[in-house]
């Protein structure tokens, strides 16, 4: 069974010009990794617990009803304590600013993000919105309000 397709009009912003559009890795990768979009030789370091928008050149038009998760890289958490400090980032279908990822080094090193470096990858997702029902009742289940540890303790 073939993917989902979703078509996005896309515009590549002057500082992330000559670097690729995001892609898929494999035939069934399920996001694409974000470049930094920062300027030729320029570097952004982070700090132990620093933070930074790092930008990927991307401004773009989702089709109404999906929306685009931005996700931490788990090579990049792993190896370098580098993850998304939003994660998932949500970009909105009506969106038309540039996507930026929101870096955080949660490592006890300094992490320095060079231009064309994959910092983050994006998943495009259909979006699912909720209409509130308001009711006196809700109907009795197994679990009842039990949470957040309640099952397996008796
Ligand atoms: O990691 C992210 C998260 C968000 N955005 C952009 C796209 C998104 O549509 C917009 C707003 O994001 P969000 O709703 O998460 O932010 P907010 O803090 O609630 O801001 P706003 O009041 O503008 O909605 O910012 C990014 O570029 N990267």
């Amino acid at each position: 069974m073939g993917h989902m397709d979703c078509k996005i009009n896309v515009v590549t912003l002057d500082h992330g010009k000559g670097l690729p559009l995001p892609k898929y890795e494999t035939s069934d990768s399920a996001g694409m990794d974000l470049y930094a979009a920062l300027g030729e030789g320029e570097t952004i370091t982070l700090g132990p617990l620093e933070r930074a928008l790092i930008p990927t050149g991307l401004a773009m038009a989702l089709p109404h009803a999906y929306e685009a998760q931005v996700r931490p890289r788990s090579g990049l958490a792993a190896k370098n304590g580098v993850t998304v400090a939003n994660s998932p980032g949500t970009i909105d279908a009506d969106y038309r600013g540039e996507v930026k990822v929101i870096l955080v080094n949660l490592s006890n090193d300094p992490f320095t993000i060079e231009r064309g470096m994959r910092v983050a990858q994006m998943v495009i997702a259909p979006v699912t919105q909720g209409t509130w029902v308001e009711v006196e009742n809700l109907d009795e289940t197994e679990r009842g309000t039990g949470g957040f540890g309640s099952t397996g303790t008796h």
